[in-house]
Order: C-alpha cells, then sequence, then structure tokens
C-alpha cells in the first residue's frame, strides 16, 4: 500500500486535517512551511523516498475570490497557477508562458479533483471547483484581487504553496490535489475579519470526506 502526502503551510492546518483524516495510516500529513519555496523542498525532500507515495495534496486555509468562494466554503482546484510569476512590463503581466520559461499552471488530478469537490458538495458543504492560485504576496487591495482576475478570470482562490507542491509532484510522477478552505476573501486586507476558527472546521469536515473518496 503506498502513501498518500497531504501538506498543509501551518500547524493548526495539519492538525486539522488529522481531526478530519482520524486513524488513517494511509495518510502521512505534514506542516511544510508558508510559501511555495517552503512547500517546494519539503514536498521534494519525501517525495525522494522512491516508490512510497501515490498522490500529494496540498491543503489549508485560503482567499477566496467574492464571486466564487465565501468564507467557510471549499474550493477544489482545477489548475493550481502561480499567479504572480512572470515579468511586469508596460503591456502588463506576462506569464512564464508567455516569457517562454515553461508553464505556471499545473493540472491537479483530472478524475480526484471533479470527484472531491463533488463528494465535498453531496455531504451538504459549500464546493467550488476552480483555479486556485499560488500567490508570493497575499493580496490586499482591491486592485490586486482585480489584476488577479484579469490574468485569471475564473480563479476561485489564493493561497501560498499549491504551486510549489505541484511541481514537487510532477518532478516525481505524481498527481496532485489541492484542497482549500476560506477564511477570507481576496481582497482590501482585514486581518480582524478572517474566520479562521471556521475554515478550520470546514477543513477538517472536507478531509473526512478526502478520506472517503480516495
Ligand atoms: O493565526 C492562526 O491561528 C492561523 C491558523 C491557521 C492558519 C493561519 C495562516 O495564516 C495560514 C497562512 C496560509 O493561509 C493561506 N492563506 C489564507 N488566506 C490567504 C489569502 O488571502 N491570500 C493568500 N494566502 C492565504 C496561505 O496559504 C498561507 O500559507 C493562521
Amino acid at each position: 500500500m503506498k502513501t498518500i502526502l497531504v501538506l498543509t503551510a501551518v500547524e493548526a492546518e495539519r492538525e486539522a486535517v488529522m481531526r478530519g483524516l482520524g486513524e488513517d495510516s494511509r495518510f502521512e500529513v505534514a506542516a511544510a512551511g508558508v510559501g511555495a519555496a517552503a512547500a517546494a523542498a519539503s514536498a521534494a525532500a519525501r517525495l525522494a523516498v522512491p516508490h512510497h507515495y501515490e498522490l500529494v495534496v496540498a491543503a489549508g486555509i485560503a482567499g477566496g475570490f467574492t464571486d466564487r468562494a465565501a468564507v467557510g466554503t471549499l474550493v477544489v482546484a482545477d489548475h493550481i497557477v502561480a499567479a504572480d510569476l512572470g515579468a511586469a512590463s508596460m503591456d502588463g503581466f506576462l506569464s512564464l508562458d508567455e516569457l517562454g520559461f515553461g508553464s505556471s499552471s499545473a493540472k491537479t488530478d483530472i478524475v480526484l479533483s471533479p470527484q472531491l469537490a463533488s463528494a465535498i458538495g453531496e455531504a451538504g458543504l459549500t464546493c467550488a471547483l476552480g483555479p486556485v492560485l499560488t500567490v508570493s504576496t497575499a493580496t490586499g487591495t482591491a486592485e490586486g484581487a482585480a489584476e488577479l482576475k484579469r490574468r485569471v478570470p475564473n480563479a476561485a482562490a489564493e493561497a501560498m504553496e499549491g504551486y510549489g507542491i505541484a511541481v514537487a509532484a510532477k518532478n516525481a510522477g505524481l498527481p496532485v490535489l489541492e484542497l482549500r478552505a476560506i477564511s477570507n476573501q481576496v481582497g482590501p486586507r482585514n486581518r480582524e475579519a478572517w474566520r479562521i476558527k471556521d475554515a478550520l472546521d470546514a477543513l477538517s469536515a472536507a478531509s473526512s470526506i478526502l478520506r472517503e473518496v480516495l
């Protein structure tokens, strides 16, 4: 039996995922640190063990785009997009793809992602299936949110680790999923409005469904 690696950013998210998964020896859950670099380094080090893993899951809380994901709801990524990785120009942002340096978008598992989103919905929770952006700087203004929507019009959420985990998974030849619970809206920064406990509770509930689906 192979192992499913679940990576969160911080310990509170790891504990929330563990609460949902319960005692299931198929899963290894670790807090990798905040940001794509920490997440990629941790994922790559773990995935260096040959033939041990079958799937990698990025999980945690996230900001939701107001038209796609409200606070307390869930998002499953169909694509993971490094939305601020590229170059600024007089004509606007240029992605890695436009620069000819590869792709800033990674596709998540084409079967499991919609299955997980549907199962979460059938359990009575609200779940969107759509692009989850990976950013180095959390958005803090309405203009910033609008610019990200220009780059990825159907973006559902933004977080800070997914693309790093997706690159490590791809390099190891493994599929990837991203599961996010929405703690705040993407837009003007208002840390007091973040509903972290609600999001962590939603993450636990969704992790329990993840266990059933896999
Ligand atoms: O303060 C706490 O108790 C606490 C508990 C759990 C998690 C946190 C975090 O701050 C986690 C940071 C993590 O969350 C993602 N995130 C959440 N909202 C956004 C956002 O609007 N934009 C970008 N990232 C967001 C991100 O992946 C961070 O790594 C605190």
